[in-house]
């Protein structure tokens, strides 16, 4: 199945080869002298079992004199070991070049991916498990390096040792080698139906190594909840399944291999025997010498292997495809939120904002937002109130271009949004959601995102501007303080308190708020409302507020209910008219009351 839904397309081999093949490009000087010491290496190869025949046939002749045998021994072991030298300096040389290149061509391709991952819209990543994604940049690009640093050079000498075993064979005898290839045809059905379940085994281990991958991922992020909620016995349960399947699908790739190679093996055997029989009538004839039978028994032996090994790492080069077709899916997900090609780029804002009619759906026929317009003015403080689900967290997505409207138009200074480049909106946009997200580093770093043009003052008088400086302080290395993954040895205020000065050292002209819902003792939420108030008056600002008490001071509150606007005004107007907001205020006043 496609990762991407929108990406759907098929692939020929001969296309995902050729895409392959173009990121060698940059190497092609590289590998031109690969394949000639490949070349090399292997004409080199394939002169030993002559020597060995000639020896034999040195040894035995009845013609050369003592002397002469010898001088002609010491010869063919001085090539034997000049060949073998050769032959195993060229092979080094050309595995060091290849892995090199091989790894560079591989970091640039998982480079690649990366960015482009980067740069789909936050609507694209949710389609895909985060752990399918992190197959993609390792997992698959580890089986491209494979193919890049040994499946291809090897498969190109396999093919071609056994084309050059072949023609030796002919030379040596025809009429042996005709006989020889008596098995072939058994030695092709095997291999035919090795390719064939290796590949449906192969197919199966890639879909469970995604599978316990995505699995983790989600389950490593999501652990607090499972240990709240006692979990942890079914969730080891559910992983146990997802492994042992896994653990299945590989032993059953194993087994295809355990079957294939004892066969070709038996093969090579049957060859074998034949050859010598055959061979010791031809011999007996005096068409060729014992010194030659040996030789070409030699030349047998090395002739099944690379056949078995051509089939392997065939299997090996498809399975890489089906890496690389992955990879491809995702490369040619276009990112479904592009910058429009006369987009400007937008020095400062002044901050006024327009919603005019905008609709917008996250899923087809399903409205999420209606007929929403309202205006806030530049430097206004504005709130969006009402029940869960009503579209206020939406409207701030939309205002920085996570998602794409279907009808309507947002205008920041009189701009439609889709005429700036969302690199300078975001630039000038401060957004403090949600779920705040820290970083493994320091505190420093999750304030400057380590941007180096902002200087550690600049992040000290943020942090002291926020209130974030009260706790920041206290810690022993202060900014330097290391912050785990996603900022768990913080309480969510702090981390909120953090995520204001994130904001606010990058200066900009309109900043949006999607207040916590969590639960946040009461000293950081006195903390939390003195820094937004101050806030209120460095620039716009928009807040999604679940408590009340902290908008009361806005411009404008924005009542939404299922999609739509109900209500508009100031605190005091809105309470006058006894409506939405009138209740919502007076459920949370009494829930107060009664605490
Ligand atoms: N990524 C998404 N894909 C599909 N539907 C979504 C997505 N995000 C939100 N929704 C749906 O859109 C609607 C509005 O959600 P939104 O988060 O804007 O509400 P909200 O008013 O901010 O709620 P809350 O007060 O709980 O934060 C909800 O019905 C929600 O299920």
């Amino acid at each position: 199945m496609k990762d991407f839904k929108d990406n759907t397309r098929e692939r020929s081999d001969k296309e995902v080869l050729r895409r392959l093949i173009s990121y060698m490009k940059p190497f092609k000087k590289e590998f031109i002298i690969i394949f000639i010491l490949l070349i090399i290496g292997l004409s080199v190869q394939l002169i030993p079992p002559l020597l060995i025949g000639l020896t034999v046939d040195t040894v035995a002749s009845e013609v050369l004199l003592r002397n002469e045998k010898i001088t002609y021994i010491i010869t063919i072991n001085v090539i034997f070991i000049v060949s073998l030298v050769i032959g195993n300096t060229v092979q080094y040389i050309q595995s060091v070049m290849l892995q090199k290149v091989g790894q560079k061509t591989v970091v640039n391709l998982r480079d690649e991916v990366f960015n482009h991952i980067e740069n789909l819209s936050i609507g694209q990543i949710n389609q895909v498990p985060v752990g399918k994604l992190v197959t993609r940049v390792t997992n698959d690009t580890n089986a491209i390096s494979e193919m890049y640093t040994n499946i291809a050079l090897n498969l190109v000498r396999n093919f071609l040792s056994v084309i050059g075993i072949l023609v030796i064979l002919f030379i040596i005898n025809v009429k042996m080698t005709l006989i020889l290839l008596i098995v072939m045809p058994f030695l092709l059905l095997a291999t035919y139906l090795f390719r064939r379940f290796s590949r449906a085994s192969y197919r199966r281990v890639r879909a469970n190594v995604s599978e316990v991958n995505a699995f983790l991922s989600e389950n490593l992020s999501g652990i607090k909840v499972t240990q709240i909620f006692n979990q942890e016995d079914k969730k080891i349960k559910e992983f146990n399944e997802r492994s042992t399947k896994l653990k299945k699908s590989y032993l059953q790739e194993i087994m295809v291999f355990g079957i294939y190679r004892p066969i070709v093996y038996a093969l090579s055997m049957v060859g074998s025997v034949i050859i010598l029989w055959v061979g010791y009538q031809e011999v007996l004839a005096a068409v060729i010498t014992a010194g030659f039978l040996f030789s070409y028994f030699m030349y047998v032996g090395d002739f099944f292997q690379p056949i078995q090994q051509l089939a392997e790492q065939f299997n090996s080069l498809q399975n890489a495809f089906a890496s690389a077709e992955k990879i491809f899916d995702v490369l040619d997900t276009k990112p479904d939120i592009v910058d429009d090609p006369d987009a400007i780029e937008i020095k400062s804002f002044t901050g006024s904002i327009e919603f005019k009619d905008v609709w917008f759906q996250y899923i087809p026929d399903e409205w999420v937002l209606r007929n929403v317009s309202f205006k806030v003015n530049p430097g206004d403080t504005v709130a969006f109130v009402g029940a869960t689900g009503s579209g206020k967290t939406t409207i701030l997505s939309l205002i920085v271009r996570n998602y794409e409207i279907q009808k309507g138009q947002i205008l920041i200074d009189g701009i439609d949004i889709r005429k700036i480049k969302r690199s300078s909106l975001r630039k000038h946009i401060g957004q403090m959601l949600q779920d705040v997200f820290l970083f493994s580093g320091t505190i420093l770093d999750n304030i400057t995102l380590r941007d180096d043009s902002i200087t550690k003052e600049e992040v000290i008088a943020a942090s002291e501007y926020v209130g974030a400086n009260t706790f920041i302080d206290k810690l022993p290395d202060g900014y330097d303080h290391v912050v785990l993954e996603r900022g768990n040895n913080f309480s969510s205020g702090q981390r909120q308190l953090i995520s204001f000065a994130r904001a606010l050292v990058y200066k900009p002209s309109l900043m949006i708020l999607d207040e916590a819902t969590a639960n946040i003792d009461s000293e950081t939420e006195e903390l939390i409302q003195e820094s937004l108030e101050k806030m209120m008056n460095i620039s716009t600002m928009l807040i999604v507020a679940h408590r009340l008490s902290t908008i009361q001071h806005s411009d404008k509150i924005i009542v939404m209910q299922k999609g739509e606007i109900k209500e508009e005004g100031s605190h005091q107007e809105l309470l006058k008219q006894k409506g939405l907001y009138y209740n919502l205020y007076k459920l949370q006043y009494d829930d107060q009351e009664t605490l």
